[in-house]
């Protein structure tokens, strides 16, 4: 069975026990021939699809009463993959959604590493750093470097411990963003887990 949870940057395919991704920017769903059960959460992408009767959209199949219309298929799909938790979807943005006895009790929404990554360097070419994921959270900063890792990283990670629940963390930047939320299951196949609930 071929499965595809489709973001905003990447295809990301589970084909039987394998998964690989292709970039929203070049891949060709036609190059398709078997049925693909997906989700998609790119709108025009969305649209685009609808002429493939072999790309089949699992967004319907979701019993919608728990969650709110214009949430994200991608969070509602991770939601329906979790019993008790908080899930950080690390992509082009990262999702943050706390599902407490298998019932979503809302989240947010905060920008994707490479997004924020660029915002600093358009700010100045003063703040033009990758981001220090070893940063020492528990120390207020001392060099630039670390001013914006922290400004980032510490502010994601003080309200997401608050919850005082067990933290799964996915998408792209799962294992970088692993190395702050130490205590995290990185579990990159979550989306999957919960696709597979639907069909
Ligand atoms: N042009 C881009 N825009 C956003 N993220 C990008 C881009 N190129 C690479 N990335 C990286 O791609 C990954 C996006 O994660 P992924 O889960 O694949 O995306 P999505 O679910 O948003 O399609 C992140 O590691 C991000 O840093
Ligand atoms: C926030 C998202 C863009 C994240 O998508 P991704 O990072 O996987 O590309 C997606 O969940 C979305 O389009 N949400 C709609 C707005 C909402 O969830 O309230
Ligand atoms: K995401």
């Amino acid at each position: 069975m071929l499965l595809c949870d489709i973001g905003n940057t990447s295809y990301h395919f589970l084909d039987a026990d394998e998964d690989y991704k292709e970039d929203v920017k070049t891949f060709n769903p036609a190059s398709i021939k078997e049925n693909v059960y997906y989700i998609c959460v790119e709108p025009n992408t969305k649209k685009s699809l609808l002429k493939f009767s072999n790309w089949i959209d699992l967004s319907e199949k979701i019993n919608m009463s728990n969650y709110y219309n214009t949430m994200g298929i991608d969070r509602i799909v991770a939601c329906e993959a979790v019993q008790n938790g908080v899930i950080i979807d690390a992509g082009s943005a990262i999702t943050v959604d706390v599902v407490k006895d298998g019932v979503f009790q809302g989240g947010f929404i905060y920008p994707g590493c490479r997004a924020m990554s660029f915002t600093y360097k358009n700010i100045s070419s003063a703040l033009d750093y990758e981001f220090n994921y070893d940063l020492d959270t528990k120390k207020l900063p001392k060099n630039s470097q670390d001013a914006i890792s922290y400004g980032y990283l510490k502010l994601l990670y003080s309200e997401v411990i608050s919850y005082k629940m067990p933290i799964i963390l996915t998408g792209g930047d799962a294992n970088l963003l692993k190395k702050i939320f130490v205590d995290a299951k990185v579990n990159d196949r979550l989306i999957f887990e919960g696709m597979k609930k639907l069909i």
